[in-house]
């Protein structure tokens, strides 16, 4: 049976003036999921996030988070989203511990409650060691932890996370994308991330929605992305052949849904609609000709995403 849905979005649009921040942007992401947000600086990200939170009101459009309209109810929403901003500001003086114990007595969370629960987020999220030591002294790694650990107090069915990874270094970053991972599959808590680093992104995210000048240009897994932006040439297949031959080369080019060949160092990379995998096999051994090696090229959120905007530059001239 399918997960529920949590966070739906319906020909949401926002404009400032004449400007359309979001355009008519229609998504739906399900319960566990962590769907990432993607694209570059002023794509309409914070503004469908701030939407979602009812901190700004969409010009048109619905959104509907956990069953509940976050522009009628904005403090229902707020109690089932946690909300963790590019940099969480804490109280410096305070503790880790006493951050958390403020954040749960301002979501009116029992004090007995709250202290069993600060300690074990403290647990999860490895800052046991830190609790005493005031906020001020955390590095941005932990705050980042602490900021987690944060919006988990109350118990949240929905986590939004601005840029999480930034200036984290690598082993920071690796705890805290299993984190977030772990909250998804074993709490069923769902997951929404924006962010510019792309590898970062690729490593947990279930689903990625490509944003550009307001609009979801593309959304799905990382073959249904490649698939939608690059209609022509979605697959590239390489292959190494000997004699690969300027015949064979033709024979190739002439297969069905094959849009180009080119040379490469040691063999040809083979442009193609539908993976034509087989049918290039069976055309050089039908050729008389040796296969050394054929692969198909899967490419990685950041090729995607590089490869798209070179293209969209060089479609506009730019
Ligand atoms: N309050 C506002 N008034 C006018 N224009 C705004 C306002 N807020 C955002 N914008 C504009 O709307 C567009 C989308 O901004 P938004 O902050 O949602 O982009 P973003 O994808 O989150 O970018 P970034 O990655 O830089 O955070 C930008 O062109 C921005 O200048």
């Amino acid at each position: 049976m399918e997960a529920p849905t949590v966070i739906e979005l319906n020909n949401l649009s926002k404009r400032y003036g004449d400007y359309r921040a979001v355009d008519r942007l229609s998504l739906s992401i399900r319960k566990g999921e962590i769907f990432g947000l993607l694209g570059p600086n002023g794509a309409g990200k914070t503004t469908t996030i701030l939407m979602m939170l009812g901190l700004t009101e969409p010009t048109s459009g619905s959104v509907s988070v956990c069953g509940i309209d976050p522009v009628r109810n904005p403090i229902d929403v707020k109690r089932k989203v946690g909300y963790l901003p590019d940099d969480v500001g804490f109280y410096h003086h305070m503790t880790g511990l006493e951050n958390l114990l403020y954040t749960a007595a301002l979501n009116g969370i029992p004090r007995t409650e709250a202290e069993k629960r600060a300690w074990e987020l403290l647990e999860k999220v490895n800052l046991t060691d830190a609790a005493h030591k005031k906020a001020g002294k955390y590095s941005r790694g932990m705050r980042q932890r602490l900021g987690l650990a944060d919006v988990l107090i109350k118990r949240p069915e929905v986590i939004i996370l601005d840029e999480p990874t930034l200036g984290i270094d690598p082993e920071g970053v690796r705890e805290l994308l299993r984190l977030i991972h772990d909250l998804s599959r074993h709490e069923g808590i769902t997951v929404l991330l924006s962010s510019h680093q792309l590898h970062h992104v690729q490593q947990i995210c279930d689903r990625v929605g490509l944003f550009v000048d307001g609009k979801l240009l593309a959304e799905g897994n990382m073959e249904c992305l490649a698939q939608q932006l690059f209609l022509q040439d979605a697959y590239v297949i390489h292959v190494a052949a000997s004699p690969l031959d300027a015949s064979l080369r033709a024979k190739i080019e002439a297969i069905p849904g094959v849009n180009k060949v080119e040379r490469t160092g040691n063999g040809v990379d083979v442009y193609c609609q539908t993976d034509v995998s087989a049918h290039i096999s069976r055309t050089i051994v039908e050729s008389n000709a040796s296969l050394f090696h054929l692969s198909r090229r899967d490419f990685g959120l950041d090729e995607i995403y590089h490869r798209y905007f070179e293209g969209r530059e060089a479609r506009e001239g730019k």
